[in-house]
């Protein structure tokens, strides 16, 4: 069954998150090309597509890293298209990176309170928020000891825990599944899941296609910087430009 990239503005629900029409120009090369999705409340949207199709470009062009050359972005009715990603966090918005980079030298409670530190800058108060999210996701005994002590897991933790703490309605994630065991890809689901049940948003990339069509609401496609599929997991799989873009197809069962 084909999926078609337009049903994204069609499902029921608030709509947070909205990208129109976006485009990113890199010196030669059309990075992204008139893309169009939305993201609801509580939804787990799971952005693929092949290496180089764009993915991060979309993350950057969405949270303010840099701005898209064409196309709107809209936070919870704002246009927030070309602002800085301070503004963005600000108004909800929160993304971790491919590459986890927790400040090394700083305790995993005041990596932590760089991002609480968004809303209040009362250390005590930001603390408090700090805690609160080493709680959720697990590191709470361990919020006094230095960040780079913490092994790649927890420092995915450590990343999801700062994202948290800046309060957001929706959180966009590269890759933070990356380097885990299959334990702590279980327990990192488990968190998702839980974020969801909050209300939180999340737009997930992920390489791990199991796990991204097992925790997704919906999935995005992404094809040399355009969309080509939007639907359910189980709709996307079969749909044959996603097929052909990946070669082969997938294998979610492995
Ligand atoms: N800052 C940049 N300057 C120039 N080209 C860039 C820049 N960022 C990304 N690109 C190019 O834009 C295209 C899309 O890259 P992007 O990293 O968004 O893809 P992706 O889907 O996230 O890939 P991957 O799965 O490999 O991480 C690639 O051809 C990449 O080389």
């Amino acid at each position: 069954m084909a999926a078609a990239d337009d049903d994204s503005f069609e499902r029921d629900g608030e709509t947070l998150l909205t990208v129109e029409g976006v485009g990113k120009r890199f010196a030669g090369l059309q990075a992204l090309d008139n893309v169009d999705m939305t993201v609801k409340r509580g939804e787990i949207i799971g952005l693929i597509g092949p290496n180089g199709a764009g993915k991060t470009t979309l993350f950057n062009c969405i949270s303010g890293v840099f701005p898209p050359t064409s196309g709107t972005v809209t936070l919870e009715g704002e246009d927030v298209s070309g602002m800085p990603s301070h503004k963005i966090a600000r108004a909800g918005l929160a993304r971790t990176f491919q590459i986890t980079r927790p400040l090394e030298e700083l305790t995993v409670a005041e990596n932590v309170m760089v991002g609480a530190h968004i809303h209040t800058r009362r250390r005590g108060e930001a603390r408090d928020i700090a805690m609160e999210s080493l709680e959720f996701v697990g590191l709470a005994d361990r919020a006094d000891e230095e960040a780079g002590e913490l092994t790649v897991g927890a420092q995915k933790r450590l990343e999801l825990a700062r994202a948290i703490a800046t309060q957001p309605s929706i959180l966009l994630l590269d890759e933070i599944m990356a380097g885990l065991t299959p334990q702590e890809s279980k327990q990192m689901l488990g968190l998702f899941r839980q974020l969801r049940e909050r209300g939180t948003s999340l737009l997930i990339i992920e390489h791990d296609m199991k796990a991204i069509m097992n925790i997704s609401d919906y999935v995005k496609v992404l094809d040399q910087g355009q969309g080509i599929a939007f639907g359910k997991p189980a709709e996307v799989v079969e749909d044959d430009r996603v097929i052909e873009a990946y070669i082969g197809g997938f294998d979610v069962d492995a």
